[in-house]
């Protein structure tokens, strides 16, 4: 694939800030950064994080271009000729940790953390944001999609009402991660390795004198793998007799018709009748797939009410995470250096959940030995060392809530992608990235990973990060008092 320079793929405020950090001379200084969200979309329990393999791309192919240059000088008159000259020597030269793409994660851990310089460290902060929120919005909803449908298969069809092409392609990626089966989008197959999957739309029908005209001139053309969409006339008076019919013809011609396709109406009746019909004229191996304005909460009750449909369609609300339209990831300061050191940072609100947790954190997922179910996670700074034969876990605002866990293996889930700019990371194949993220699933209770008010996963802080928070906030709330 061919990454294009993304340079100012950015917000004019991390430029101006760069340029403030260089007119200061502050900007060679390092500054640590995470980046996480806040809370799970769709009211589901957990996300699943994707977006590292466009992020480890934009971040290699970084680097201003003369153009570049020339249109910022023209876009403020502040820059100094000697900061844009700065900017054409620029490349990323800082370290990057991440979890895996396909990790299930939750709402407040550090599922990314950039340590670089200042003046990088403020350039990619929204471009990793825009790549971290769709692509993990959409796997998470690829996620609950996956959950009802059991072993029937997935397509993801969403191209054609996509927010534009680069949500369709790496949309169906997130998709496919999160187990999903194929994409409508040769692109995205072509790029990412993805299979690819077509039916054919109500043209076709329309544009033959009959119905049965269309199956036949398709049929003949894919001799063992059509797919008819039986809606566009009458689906149990026209549609499926047709389907029928041909493919009977089409049996005793060796060939064979692989299914049909829904695309209106009831679609638990018209599946529970159509298979009824291709099953009494000896169709059993005719599949039914369905499309129309599906998602999690229509595949579920479609099943519930006893629908016949193997394989199902989605586009529009998969694409667009159309009840939850953005993640909210952010991207905040935690960490800056001072004399060759770094010193925790804090951002203060008014909210609690949006109290940033200062440091320099990793975090591990803590897994039982006996189930391989995770206890929850636990957020630490990098140099600390985690008790290996009992933990204490507690809520960080409730902090009476606790438990002492045993038996149990801290799993680092941060893993090095860049140190001092280079890659230092073995991108892993999709379907690596597939199976993994199932593992990842499989050490969920299942309580969290319901989909309708699920049990809320603890994400702990170690007694070490606990304190540097609390320190800092009476520090800041000390400071404030004394001023009024
Ligand atoms: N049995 C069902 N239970 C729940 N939802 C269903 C069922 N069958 C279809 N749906 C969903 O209901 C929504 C609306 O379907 P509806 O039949 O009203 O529209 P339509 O079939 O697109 O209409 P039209 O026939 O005009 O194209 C779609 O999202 C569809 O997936
Ligand atoms: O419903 P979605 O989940 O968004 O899935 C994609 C939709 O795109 C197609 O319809 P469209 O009307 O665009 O074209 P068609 O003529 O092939 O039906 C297809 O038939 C699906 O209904
Ligand atoms: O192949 C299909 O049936 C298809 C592809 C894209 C969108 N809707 C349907």
């Amino acid at each position: 694939m061919t990454y294009h320079n993304l340079s100012l793929h950015t917000d004019k405020y991390q430029i101006n800030m760069m340029y403030a950090h260089w007119k200061n001379g502050t900007h060679n200084e390092k500054r640590v950064y995470n980046a996480f969200f806040r809370k799970n979309p769709f009211g589901n329990g957990f996300a699943v994080f994707a977006g590292l393999e466009r992020i480890v791309h934009y971040l290699q192919n970084l680097k201003f271009e003369e153009e570049d240059i020339e249109y910022l000088q023209q876009q403020e008159e502040h820059y100094d000729p000697a900061f844009l000259e700065e900017l054409r020597n620029f490349s990323f030269t800082g370290n990057l940790y991440a979890v895996k793409e396909g990790t299930v994660v939750f709402p407040n851990e550090p599922i990314i953390r950039v340590e670089a310089r200042a003046f990088e460290a403020h350039l990619i902060e929204t471009a990793i944001l825009n790549f971290m929120n769709y692509q993990t919005l959409i796997a998470t909803k690829a996620a609950r999609i996956k959950q009802v449908a059991g072993d029937d298969l997935l397509f993801e069809f969403g191209t054609r009402r996509a927010q534009e092409a680069d949500a369709a392609i790496w949309g169906a990626r997130a998709a496919y991660i999160a187990g999903f089966h194929a994409t409508s989008n040769l692109r995205a197959g072509k790029l990412f390795g993805i299979p690819t999957v077509g039916t054919h739309s109500h043209a076709w029908v329309q544009d033959h004198d009959t119905e049965e005209e269309a199956f036949e001139k398709f049929v003949s053309v894919f001799p063992n793998n059509a797919i008819l969409l039986v809606d566009t006339y009458d689906t149990l008076r026209s549609g499926v007799p047709n389907a029928i019919k041909v493919a009977h013809k089409a049996k005793k011609e060796g060939k064979q018709v692989k299914g049909i396709r829904l695309d209106s109406g009831d679609l638990a009746y018209l599946s529970k009748q159509a298979r009824k019909m291709l099953d009494e004229h000896g169709l059993q191996d005719v599949k039914i797939s369905a499309s129309n304005d599906l998602d999690e909460q229509v595949i579920m009750h479609v099943k519930l009410q006893g629908g016949k449909i193997d394989a199902w369609g989605i586009g529009t609300k998969l694409i667009t995470a159309s009840e939850d339209p953005a993640l909210g990831g952010v991207y905040k300061l935690v960490a800056k250096e001072k004399n060759g050191m770094f010193h925790p940072v804090i951002k203060i609100s008014e909210d609690p959940n949006k109290i940033t947790t200062p440091g320099v954190l990793t975090f591990y997922r803590i897994l039982d030995k006996t189930t391989g179910k995770s206890h929850g996670d636990y957020i630490a700074m990098v140099d600390e060392t985690v008790p290996k034969e009992e933990l204490k876990m507690f809520d960080p605002v409730h902090t009476y809530k606790q438990k002492i866990v045993k038996n149990f293996e801290a799993v680092e889930m941060l893993q090095p992608i860049f140190i001092n700019g280079k890659l230092v990371y073995e991108l892993p194949t999709i379907e690596e990235i597939r199976k993994y993220h199932q593992e990842s699933l499989s050490q969920i209770w299942e309580e969290t990973l319901r989909l309708l008010n699920p049990q809320e996963y603890y994400v702990d802080l170690s007694e070490n990060v606990w304190k540097t928070k609390m320190n800092l906030i009476q520090k800041y709330r000390k400071e404030t008092n004394d001023l009024e």
